[in-house]
């Protein structure tokens, strides 16, 4: 005790010397010395820094400029984390820090890096001196956010180092950045590539979610990358979910870490005020299940975790268009960097919304007051589990609710979590107060053909997803009833599920030829399909098409309002509502097809478009030839396609397999003659025609100028019918004389004196005005109605002497 006192008082000597000598850098060295000389003896330190004698931040040997920033965002008292291991970092120690979620890790591993190197005289000019590396891109901005807060005091400067954003802009700065907050992929790309990266001097690597960095996912990465690090460092690894595998330590070559776990002993693994629950339903009962939570939930926050990226776009856009009455979010890695920040910060600054996320946000992302969390697809794994739950109910004496989603063979999940210190009870959903606008959904997907494809990718990566998983105990995909599934997403006609009919496939025939062995086959569709799945671009073309198994006609729910998750029903009647009806638990229906369904040799439907190309094949029909036939039924040979040159007879009778580039080009310049000559006789041809035309053209117009200018001789007006002049007006010469007669009459006398033409009337016998006349001998029938009406018209318009005059004239023209 007595030396610890005398520590402390050194200590706190050298602090107010360190503060004093940012005015007085010429006391720096000797300070500085003194500070080395406690760094050279660490367990001088240990000795001082007592976790259980630290009651405030104060109480560690800090510099001011940590201990105001820290005081400002009023971090006071240390957590359990943070009192133990911020004092053993200080020592320069590695360490392995677990503590449950929402703990303070961060600020664990943060505050020892400002402190070190603070006590290090880091400057601009010596470069990287801490790393710090997040499996996310949220969680680094996340990190890299508290550090500013923390730290805006110190002159480091720090940088976050994360993929979608301008890598020229960092490749600029990172010479001069102090720390650096990135993910891997970013981080190793820096290393490869940009020359101004050196990192040769680094003092401290921190690994946050350290079991994450360290799994399959980011192996090769991380290795590359600790390749490139200088082996004498400080490395901290934090992780609610530590890793304890030696082959990890290995790869860090930690040396003698130091096992900070100060909940080891905790009754439970996850935060004390956190109430877990969970329910089991069929798999058709999840989507309404959900839809009636955030309906009766539309003042709080929730957040909900779905398998895959699909899943969580199509839930999204959907429940967009249902407009539930609350704002939504959706959260995945396929979006787009700017959009994945936008999305992060508005749920932090929202009090009523729901989330839709990946496991891209469960890990390490300290969204504040979230009242749900929703584990709508069943966690890969207990630490899944435990970093999922632990979005909600963080902080010193944060608060939540979690609620797992579970189908009833994923219910044996429920037993590892309870080894796992995991307190988790089961509640009952009243089915009578789910409901879900099932018909709504459906006619949405008709009209909207997109989000119809999103409904069949959704389905599609969720069964992927299922099949990839490797705890086959809880995850099996031939349990699954993927038609009812399908309908509860709206689709009525199940995606086809073509991955699993080709593994039953080659499952089976192996089995019948007794052989054990097919992992290697199941192992490169699974890589295949995973590598799918994880691809930002869009499922094959193949996992949308509809499924050959007919869909059942859609059930409807009724749509009762009210919902309560706390409401647990104990009763047996109630109870039964969730329990596993045999009949719905469909093994292999949407999997294999029924045994009508199976296809015998002959009739048998190919399924896939391989399948379709060889059954083509061996039918021996020439694919992507067209046959024309005449009307007679001969066939026409295409004269396109019809080798004309002797060389070109010849190369098609020898059939030959191989190219001679040479002899084609000469075959070409042979074809090509032909074509040409083909082509002149064409265009003479097409010009001849024109010709044609052109002349029939103007014969017309001439005709049309007949009809309606001088009338031809030969088309002229029958006057047959007209009667017999000589017969009416007597002979020829009778008819001379009157017609001088009265030309002369009419031109001496006035033609209206009535008496003159009385006179004259008496001397020649007219006849009365006379209308068309019906002679005998021309029937009236056999003249044209409309000529007659037109003859008739005229000739009451004419005076007797006019008519006469004009029927002389048409005589004479005779
Ligand atoms: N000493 C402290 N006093 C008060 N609040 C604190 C203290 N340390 C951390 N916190 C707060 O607790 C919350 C959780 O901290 P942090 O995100 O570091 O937890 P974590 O242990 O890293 O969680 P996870 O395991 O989920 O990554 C944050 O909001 C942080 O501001």
């Amino acid at each position: 005790m007595e030396e610890n006192k005398k520590l402390k008082n050194e200590v706190a000597t050298l602090k107010n010397n360190i503060e004093y000598l940012d005015k007085d850098s010429r006391k720096r060295n000797v300070i500085f010395h003194g500070i080395d000389e406690l760094e050279e003896n660490p367990h001088k330190l240990l000795k001082l820094i007592v976790p259980d004698e630290i009651k405030t931040f104060k109480d560690f040997p800090l510099s001011q400029r940590t201990l105001k920033a820290l005081k400002e965002n009023n971090y006071i008292t240390p957590t359990d984390i943070q009192r133990q291991a911020i004092g053993y970092a200080l020592q320069g120690k590695d360490i392995l820090g677990a503590a449950k979620t929402g703990s303070g890790k961060t600020l664990a591993f943060l505050i020892p890096i400002l402190e070190i190197l603070f006590c290090k005289k880091w400057t601009r000019l010596d470069g990287v001196g801490a790393v710090v590396i997040s499996p996310t891109r949220e969680l680094a901005y996340q990190i890299y956010e508290t550090l500013r807060k923390v730290g805006y005091l110190h002159d480091f400067s720090a940088g976050l180092i994360i993929g979608g954003q301008n890598l020229k802009f960092e490749r600029k700065r990172m010479d001069q950045m102090n720390i650096l907050i990135c993910t891997p992929g970013r981080l190793l790309q820096h290393m490869d590539e940009n020359p101004l990266f050196d990192c040769s001097h680094l003092q401290i690597l921190v690994l946050d979610e350290a079991d994450r960095c360290l799994d399959m996912g980011f192996e090769a990465t991380m290795n590359a990358i600790i390749e490139n690090l200088p082996p004498k460092r400080q490395t901290l690894l934090f992780s609610a979910t530590q890793t304890k595998s030696v082959k990890d330590l290995a790869r860090l070559s930690l040396s003698f870490p130091t096992y900070v776990a100060p909940h080891e002993q905790a009754t439970t693994a996850t935060p004390e005020f956190l109430q877990q629950n969970y329910i089991v339903c069929k798999i058709d009962e999840k989507f309404s299940i959900l839809w009636s939570f955030i309906k009766n939930h539309l003042k709080q926050k929730s957040l909900v975790f779905m398998a895959t990226c699909k899943q969580v776009k199509y839930t999204y856009e959907l429940f967009c268009k249902l407009r539930p009455g609350i704002s939504l979010l959706a959260l995945y890695g396929t979006l787009h960097q700017e959009k994945r920040e936008k999305i992060y910060r508005e749920f932090c600054r929202k009090s009523n919304v729901v989330l839709f996320a990946t496991d891209l946000a469960s890990r390490g992302l300290d969204f504040p007051k979230v009242n749900w969390v929703i584990q709508y697809d069943c966690p890969e794994d207990v630490d899944t589990y435990i970093h999922r739950a632990g979005r909600t109910a963080r902080g010193v004496f944060g608060k939540g609710d979690g609620l797992l989603m579970l189908l009833p063979h994923e219910e044996k999940i429920v037993e590892d979590l309870r080894k796992n210190k995991i307190p988790i009870n089961q509640i009952f959903v009243d089915a009578s107060k789910v409901m879900i606008p099932l018909r709504k959904i459906e006619s949405l997907l008709s009209d909207n053909g997109e989000l119809k494809k999103t409904a069949q990718r959704a389905f599609m990566s969720y069964i992927k997803s299922i099949y990839l998983m490797k705890n086959k105990d809880i995850f099996n995909v031939q349990l699954l009833d993927t038609d009812a599934f399908s309908r509860s997403l709206g689709l009525i006609v199940p995606p086809a599920i073509k991955f699993m009919y080709k593994y039953n496939k080659s499952a089976t025939e192996n089995n019948v030829l007794g052989i054990q062995d097919t992992n290697d086959a199941i192992k490169k569709l699974k890589a295949k399909l995973s590598s799918d799945e994880r691809s930002d671009g869009s499922e094959s073309e193949a996992d949308n098409e509809p499924v050959v198994v007919v869909a059942e006609e859609t059930k409807t729910k009724k749509e009762i309002p009210l919902f309560d998750f706390h409401n647990v029903k104990v009763g047996s009647d109630e109870k039964h509502l969730f329990k596993v009806k045999e009949k719905n638990v469909s093994i292999d229906i949407a999997v294999l097809p029924n045994e009508d369904d199976v296809p015998t040799k002959k009739n048998a439907k190919p399924s896939t478009k391989t399948a379709v190309v060889k059954k083509i094949l061996k039918s021996k029909v020439k694919v992507n030839t067209t046959v024309k036939f005449g009307e007679d039924g001969e066939v026409i040979g295409d004269e396109k396609k019809d080798v004309k040159s002797d060389l070109g007879k010849q190369f098609v009778n020898e059939n030959a397999i191989t190219v001679d580039i040479e002899k084609m080009s000469e075959l070409l310049q042979e074809e090509d003659k032909f074509d040409k000559a083909r082509f002149r006789e064409r265009v003479k041809a097409k010009h001849k025609e024109q010709k044609r035309k052109l002349k029939n053209k103007k014969k017309e117009d001439e005709g049309e100028k007949d009809d309606f200018g001088s009338q031809s001789e030969s088309d002229g007006p029958d006057l047959s019918w007209l009667p017999d002049p000589d017969k009416v007006y007597g002979t020829k010469d009778d008819y001379q004389n009157s017609e001088t007669k009265s030309v002369s009459d009419y031109s001496e006398n006035d033609y209206s004196n009535e008496s003159v033409t009385s006179e004259k009337n008496e001397e020649f016998h007219r006849p009365p005005k006379r209308k068309i006349v019906e002679s005998e001998d021309i029937p009236r029938e056999s003249i044209n109605p409309r000529k007659v009406k037109k003859i008739e018209d005229v000739s009451a318009s004419l005076t007797v002497n006019e008519a006469e005059a004009l029927a002389m004239q048409l005589l004479k023209s005779k």
